[in-house]
């Protein structure tokens, strides 16, 4: 593994996000809040410090593109402003491998809340399936907060907030009866995204819920229909 200060948190988290994401919406402890076809979004309402904390879990079923291709798109910083619509800047402080980078992204304000910054690692990678052995490959996008030397430290500026993120995908294909190719028609992603964000300063709990409930679903909505778009008609990434 590189020899990075960083990476064995990188290692740590992301397999730890691994798991929190396949555990599923189990428990009923998690809130069904919005509902788009296959798309299912839940939520659990936490408060730390007085400040809503609401871990939110997606799941989502994506036909014609793989788990490579999805996690792909969101970790590239390249295609970010084609499908985040919230971001204002981003620029990437330091590439710590081709699947491994540092970012700080400027928010658009969303009110009431004042602007906000997010400052953190971003890691890419692929998990052997050591179990189903015809089923293929986990793709995981792990993105959590950190701190970095060439942040400006905000001194009474934006806000920054910390945040742990995850988007699980797992490809699964049905081959064509006839013995064809396989061709997207054949493809399914099964997606888990999961995400709590601490938004570092006061929002208002009840706007800051109200801006959950609406940014979500729309940021999940678009960055998975931006990912079929790409895709179509492209050779296909396993
Ligand atoms: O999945 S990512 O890594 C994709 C890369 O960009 C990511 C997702 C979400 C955020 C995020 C950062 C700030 C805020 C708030 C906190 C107080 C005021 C702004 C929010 C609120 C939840 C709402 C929100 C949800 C989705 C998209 C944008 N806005 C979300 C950051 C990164």
């Amino acid at each position: 593994a590189p020899a990075h200060p960083l990476w064995p948190e990188i290692e740590r988290v992301t397999l730890e996000q691994l798991q929190y994401a396949r555990l599923g919406v189990e428990g009923g402890v998690w809130q069904l809040f919005a509902e788009d076809g296959e798309m299912k979004m839940y939520k659990r309402e936490e408060e730390v410090d007085g400040l809503a904390v609401d871990p939110l879990k997606a799941v989502h079923t994506v036909k014609g593109v793989t788990g490579r291709e999805m996690t792909h798109y969101f970790f590239s910083p390249d295609v970010r402003f084609e499908w985040e619509t919230t971001l204002e800047q981003m620029k990437v402080l330091e590439t710590i491998a081709d699947d491994t980078l540092v970012i700080l992204q400027i928010h658009k304000r969303v009110w009431p809340a004042s602007q906000r910054d997010a400052l953190f690692w971003s890691h890419v990678r692929r998990v052997p399936n050591d179990t189903d052995r015809d089923a293929q490959d986990i793709w995981i996008a792990c993105n959590h907060s950190t701190e970095h030397h060439e942040a400006p430290s905000n001194e009474g500026k934006m806000v920054r907030v910390s945040l742990t993120v995850c988007l699980v995908c797992q490809t699964s294909i049905e081959p064509p009866s006839d013995g064809g190719p396989v061709t997207r028609d054949h493809l399914t992603c099964k997606i888990t995204y999961c995400s709590v964000v601490n938004p570092g300063g006061w929002v208002p709990t009840s706007a800051l819920r109200a801006v959950y409930k609406r940014e979500y679903p729309k940021f999940l909505k678009r960055f998975t229909q931006y990912v079929k778009d790409r895709c179509d008609k492209q050779p296909i990434l396993f």
